[in-house]
């Protein structure tokens, strides 16, 4: 194996075209730090597991469908404890901070990291960043002991506030050199990713053996490369209950129209799932599918042919869908986030005036938003297992000294992803995907679009490293059914 010596982008090259996109060590920048052995081989509870330690050059395959004559491809370094560590428990000040908006699971990923310190490494100071980034400069720290947190993953949100805004990379550098904090816990979506990366950027150029470690959280399960970000299933399975009411009062009426708006700001993967779950939506609408209303092959001419045939329909509109048909809105939160028009709103007016006025047709329509309810509820019991492992995979890594790296599941494995290919792109829906064929023949709705715009769309998300493996991308992509999956990770 070799290594190309550049320090933001470690890649280690293979046989048959093995590459490891691995994860930065303090030691790149620090040298001959001391070791320690881990505790865990005096745990009784460990020490009898066979191979509880992962071996060091144990790596996990972004891409699982192969050919017989395809490169071996991508990996990440595996997650898990290591027989060394680069801190003593005693020397240890962790922190762990919450930013962006809320998510089911904050709470227990929180509880896991204070236990996976506490109960495995013996690291009892851990202190809770009151407020997102700017907590770390403007506000108090709140001490995480295994009492305080103990029964917090029953509650949703987070016990450590939220922002948005306010990253002030000096200040926020400052604030962990002057609390001799030697262990940074970040949880939070893409921004919060991006964030967290120029602080391990600083705290490398100022040489500080401090790890920055991120825990990836975001209900659109826009970020990339893993298998699905923790919270999305809860707030699935959490639409559901919307969507079943929509159903109900549609179905009670004579031309009734349940309309449902979920988050999704530029990912449509949760209506998607909660659209595939339900089977009582006629029509899903995500920003990735651009829709049209008027007209042959339109969304209105779509529902009078539901009316007449059903007498009722549901339909689950993505926050972010269709926003081009909207005016333009020029706001942003503080986070620098365009805040989008009201989609669901919008045009539950223009189904009303369409029916009344050009069809002379009544119709009952009923809109439920239930935005927030999706994600301000506590993890289910599937996603409170996934964040348990987040967080035993993240403390192992830290104390192992690998840094400037996101804990994520790639393939049903847990894996350290260096920032750069978090932060490289959004994760978004690819409607030339078989999932999205799926969904359309779940539904049985219009595609909206033309033959010539399904080849356009293959061709620009058949670029860079993907180019390589065209066949395998319109062949086979994204063809698992169930977690681990996919092939680009397009799905969760
Ligand atoms: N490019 C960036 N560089 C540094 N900090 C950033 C950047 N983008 C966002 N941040 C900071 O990250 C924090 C969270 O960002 P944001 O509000 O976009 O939420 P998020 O992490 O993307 O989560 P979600 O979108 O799931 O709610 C904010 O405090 C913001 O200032
Ligand atoms: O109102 P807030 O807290 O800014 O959050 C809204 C946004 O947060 C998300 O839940 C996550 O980014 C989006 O789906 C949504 O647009
Ligand atoms: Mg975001």
């Amino acid at each position: 194996m070799e290594s190309n010596g550049i320090s933001e982008q470690k890649i280690i090259t293979g046989d048959s075209g093995y590459i490891l996109q691995d994860v930065p060590h303090l030691t790149d920048y620090i040298p001959d730090l001391p070791t320690y052995s881990n505790p865990l081989q005096d745990n009784p509870a460990y020490s009898v597991v066979k191979q509880y330690f992962v071996h060091v050059d144990d790596s996990v395959p972004q891409k699982i469908v192969v050919h017989k004559d395809s490169p071996r491809g991508i990996h990440f370094r595996r997650a898990g404890p290591r027989q060394k560590i680069y801190f003593e428990p005693d020397e240890v000040r962790a922190c762990i901070v919450t930013c962006g908006g809320l998510c089911p699971g904050l709470n227990t990923v929180i509880r896991e990291i204070v236990y996976s310190l506490y109960h495995m490494y013996g690291v009892t100071r851990v202190l809770g960043i009151d407020g997102g980034y700017k907590g770390f400069y403007a506000r108090n720290t709140i001490p995480l002991t295994p009492k305080v947190v103990n029964d917090i993953h029953k509650r949703g949100g987070t016990i450590l506030g939220t922002s948005r805004g306010g990253h002030d990379t000096s200040k926020i550098v400052h604030s962990i050199q002057d609390r001799g904090i030697n262990q940074v816990y970040i949880i939070g979506g893409d921004g919060t990713q991006k964030g967290a990366s120029v602080i391990f950027e600083e705290i490398r150029r100022r040489g500080l053996k401090v790890v920055v470690a991120g825990i990836p959280k975001t209900i659109d399960n826009d970020i990339p490369v893993i298998d699905r970000s923790f919270g999305f299933d809860t707030a699935v399975e959490e639409a559901q209950r919307a969507i079943n009411a929509a159903h109900v009062e549609a179905e009670s009426v004579e031309n009734g129209i349940g309309l449902v708006k979920l988050m999704g700001r530029y990912s449509g993967f949760i209506a998607m799932y909660a659209t595939l779950a339900s089977r009582d939506v006629d029509c899903c609408l995500i920003p990735e599918s651009p829709f049209y209303l008027d007209g042959k092959g339109g969304l209105y001419e779509y529902i009078e042919k539901q009316l007449k045939e059903n007498g009722h329909m549901v339909i689950v509109i993505a926050e972010g869908a269709g926003q081009e048909l909207l005016s333009e809105s020029m706001q942003q939160d503080a986070s620098g986030n365009k805040l989008l028009q009201d989609v669901g709103l919008w045009i539950s007016q223009g189904i009303k005036d369409y029916f009344s006025k050009q069809k002379k047709m009544t119709i009952n329509l009923k809109y439920i938003d239930p935005t927030y309810m999706i994600r301000a509820v506590p993890g289910n019991a599937a996603d409170n297992v996934y964040c348990t492992l987040l967080a035993q995979s993240v403390v192992h890594g830290a104390m192992a000294g690998y840094t400037g790296f996101t804990s994520g599941l790639v393939n049903g494995r847990q894996t350290y992803i260096p920032f750069y290919r978090i932060n490289e792109k959004q994760h978004k829906v690819v409607i030339t995907d078989r999932m999205w064929a799926r969904l359309l023949s779940s539904t049985n709705q219009p595609s909206f679009i033309s033959n010539k715009e399904v080849i356009e769309d293959r061709k620009e998300h058949i670029s860079g490293e993907e180019k390589n493996e065209e066949t395998q991308l319109l062949d086979d992509e994204n063809c698992a059914d169930v977690v681990p999956e996919n092939v680009d990770n397009s799905q969760p």
